[in-house]
């Protein structure tokens, strides 16, 4: 009787994959000092952002994630009818979103980031090696959505069409080398300063890269470059558990806030990046075991 209690309280795996990417979120959120985000300090270059709307944010999109598995698991494999049913569920998320925050845009990037990521995962159910769960993910961008709506006036359309760069959409059907390249080596590089340290380097070593368009929309392109020459020095000076790079994190801390820059997009790739981390082990012993 107790074995078969047990077994039913079991979370499946799509509950898992949902549980794992709601708490790179919180974790993402609670991470401190992060220039120009929110963090437990305070709201960062933020008027309509706090700690506890991303955290509410973050806890209401676990249903999203888990039905973006879900689809994923019934589907099997990647298909044009499990990219349109992910469309809808993202698009019911960012509702959801925006019910929970009172209208305020906290998580729109990271709903198509990680919600890609969950689905990926979930058809990976054998092997959850970062880069192959992210090739999967870019497959399924890749595919047109026709429900989609066209939004050409969206801040990232903008950003990418003023300034020539790539924005969230290309950064996902490129297998997100943000993540794979900058992100994820970062962070086991900086895991001998300690976990907080290698995540404020990983978001840097993202930030030193990424055409963040959050920060374009808001700062311009004056905005982006010192955001990346910024995050470059405090990597050069010897990452966040240096003194020396810890004094160089502030600097760009302030730097964002007097120009009103917030890198949400690196914010919601370092997510991404920690919830790829999360599910490397798990390949061994077996996340995608039911
Ligand atoms: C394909 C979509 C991602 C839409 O992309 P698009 O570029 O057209 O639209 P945006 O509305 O600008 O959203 C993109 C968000 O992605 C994040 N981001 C920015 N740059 C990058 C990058 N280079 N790589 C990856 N990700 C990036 C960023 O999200 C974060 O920042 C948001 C907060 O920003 P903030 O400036 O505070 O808020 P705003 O309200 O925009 O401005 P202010 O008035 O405050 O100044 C927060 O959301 C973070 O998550 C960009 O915001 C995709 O979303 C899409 O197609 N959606 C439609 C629904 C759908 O079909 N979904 C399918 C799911 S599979
Ligand atoms: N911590 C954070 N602060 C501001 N915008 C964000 N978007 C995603 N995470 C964020």
């Amino acid at each position: 009787m107790s074995a078969l209690i047990a077994r039913q309280v079991q979370p499946s795996l799509a509950e898992r994959l949902a549980d794992v990417a709601v708490q790179a979120l919180i974790d993402e959120a609670d991470l401190s000092p992060k220039p120009g985000l929110v963090d437990r300090r305070g709201n960062g270059a933020h008027d309509d952002l706090h700690l506890d709307l991303m955290h509410a944010s973050a806890n209401a999109l676990w249903p999203t994630f888990k039905a973006m598995a879900e689809a994923a698991l019934i589907a099997g494999e990647v298909s044009q009818p499990l990219r349109e049913a992910l469309g809808q569920l993202g698009r019911d998320g960012e509702v959801a979103m925006l019910r929970v925050t009172g209208g305020v845009n906290t998580h729109r990037g990271a709903i198509w980031a990680l919600g890609l990521l969950c689905a990926a995962a979930a058809l990976h159910t054998g092997s959850a090696a970062p880069r192959h769960i992210a090739a999967t993910a870019a497959a399924l961008a890749r595919l047109d959505d026709p429900s989609a709506p066209v939004n050409p006036d969206s801040h990232g359309a903008r950003a990418c069409r003023t300034y020539g760069v790539l924005g969230a959409r290309e950064q996902a059907q490129h297998g997100f080398p943000a993540v794979i390249e900058q992100g994820l080596p970062q962070l086991v590089a900086s895991r001998r300063d300690g976990e907080q340290n290698a995540q404020l380097d990983a978001l840097l070593a993202i930030m030193s890269q990424l055409t963040d368009t959050c920060v374009l929309h808001r700062a311009g392109l004056e905005g982006l470059t010192r955001m990346q020459a910024g995050a470059c020095a405090v990597l050069a000076a010897g990452g966040a558990g240096s003194l020396a790079g810890r004094r160089q994190l502030l600097e760009l801390d302030r730097d964002m806030l007097t120009l009103r820059a917030s890198p949400g997009g690196a914010a919601d790739l370092l997510a991404a990046t920690l919830f790829l981390d999360r599910l490397a082990p798990a390949a061994s012993a077996p996340i995608g075991s039911n």
